[in-house]
């Protein structure tokens, strides 16, 4: 069934007609010369990694991952650095199971000074839980395909926005701070395409209602560094550059590059999940995050500062790794053996 969808997404984005592994050609080696002159702006110094792995990475395995083994990962995470790790998410548990423990996770972590625990709320229920579980912070999650927003939670994306505002209001009142995500950026396994004027149109609409940060997804990851620069273009024009974060799946292995043109244009915030854990229940066929060791690698090689300790965020992967019983979808732990 996944492949099925694999394959529908490779119809809908794959490349079109014409040669695929061979040398470039003249014509294509001249637009990447025009590309690398184009006085792109300098790299950010310091970049904040958000850790999802716990939540993105856990809500999509198929087997129930017990309380205990999340909260000493999220607890590993901490210790490695990690300034801010999404926890779990109080969405409706016959949607997904799989973060049914929430309040357990919640009551359980070793809440490291400095460090956020941001959980999903997909409305007012959700938002009134996790208050009560003790999350000081949440975000919503919004998307900017139609059929997506109605396979993921169930609603038009103007109504997902009408309840946002609910949550907003009361986290506002609460002075809780709310992240805002959009999925799909560059593409939904339902529709295809999606165009980055309806990507700016859902991310301005989430900004202006108080996000204070608004993460662009690549739920299904087949966005390439051309479409992430042309999204990221028009939603800058209406979201201030501080106030984004980008959130790429790696299905089609673009991620790390699709980042770097992220860093590139002057996005500092970057979403990323350990061991390369997860997908999304809703997008069957999307692989998981951008792996966090990969892209603190990557960061790190380029002098940009994390706070991130690699070797203890290795251990944190291999520790769940070991949990899952499966191998690490993280190149760099891969090349370093530490499975
Ligand atoms: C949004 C709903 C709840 C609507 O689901 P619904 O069925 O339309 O909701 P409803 O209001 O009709 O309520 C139905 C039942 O759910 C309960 N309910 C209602 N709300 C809650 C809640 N907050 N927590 C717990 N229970 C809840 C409610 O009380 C009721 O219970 P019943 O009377 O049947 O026993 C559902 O569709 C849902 O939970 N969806 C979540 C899907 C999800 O978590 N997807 C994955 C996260 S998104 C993602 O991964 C993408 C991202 C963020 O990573 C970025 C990217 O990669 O693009």
């Amino acid at each position: 069934m996944a492949a099925g969808l694999v394959r529908m997404v490779c119809g809908s984005f794959g490349p079109g007609p014409g040669p695929r592994g061979v040398a470039l050609s003249s014509s294509t080696a001249a637009v990447a010369k025009a590309v690398s002159l184009s006085g792109l702006k300098p790299l950010p110094e310091k970049v904040k990694i958000v850790e999802v792995g716990p939540r993105d990475g856990l809500q999509n395995e198929k087997t129930i991952v017990p309380a205990d083994v999340k909260i000493r990962l999220i607890d590993m995470l901490s210790e490695a650095g990690l300034p801010v790790i999404e926890a779990t998410s109080f969405v409706s548990p016959k949607w997904v199971p799989q973060m049914a423990d929430q309040e357990e996770v919640m009551r359980g972590i070793h809440r490291k000074p400095g460090v956020s625990y941001p959980v999903l709320t997909p409305n007012l229920k959700g938002y009134r839980a996790a208050v009560k579980a003790g999350a000081m912070e949440v975000a919503i999650f919004g998307a900017a395909s139609e059929l997506f927003s109605k396979r993921n939670i169930n609603c038009s994306v103007e109504e997902s926005l009408q309840r946002f505002e609910e949550v907003m209001s009361a986290a506002r009142e609460e002075k809780v701070p709310v992240r805002g995500y959009v999925s799909c950026v560059l593409g939904c396994p339902y529709e295809g395409s999606v165009s980055p004027s309806r990507v700016a149109e859902v991310a301005q609409r989430l900004y202006s209602m108080g996000c204070y940060e608004v993460s662009l997804g690549d739920t299904v990851g087949v966005g390439t560094p051309g479409s992430m620069a042309a999204m990221l273009e028009a939603v800058m024009r209406e979201v201030p550059v501080h106030a984004l974060a980008v959130h790429c799946h790696d299905t089609y292995g673009q991620a790390l590059a699709n980042i770097l043109v992220a860093l590139q244009n002057g996005v500092s915030v970057i979403d990323a999940s350990v061991a390369g854990l997860g997908g999304c229940p809703y997008a069957q066929g999307a692989s998981g995050n951008v792996a966090t060791e990969d892209v603190v690698y990557m960061l790190h090689g380029l002098s940009i500062h994390t706070g991130v300790d690699l070797p203890k965020l290795m251990d944190a992967g291999s520790y769940i790794c070991r949990s899952l019983n499966r191998r690490t979808s993280s190149k760099v732990a891969q090349a370093s053996c530490k499975l």
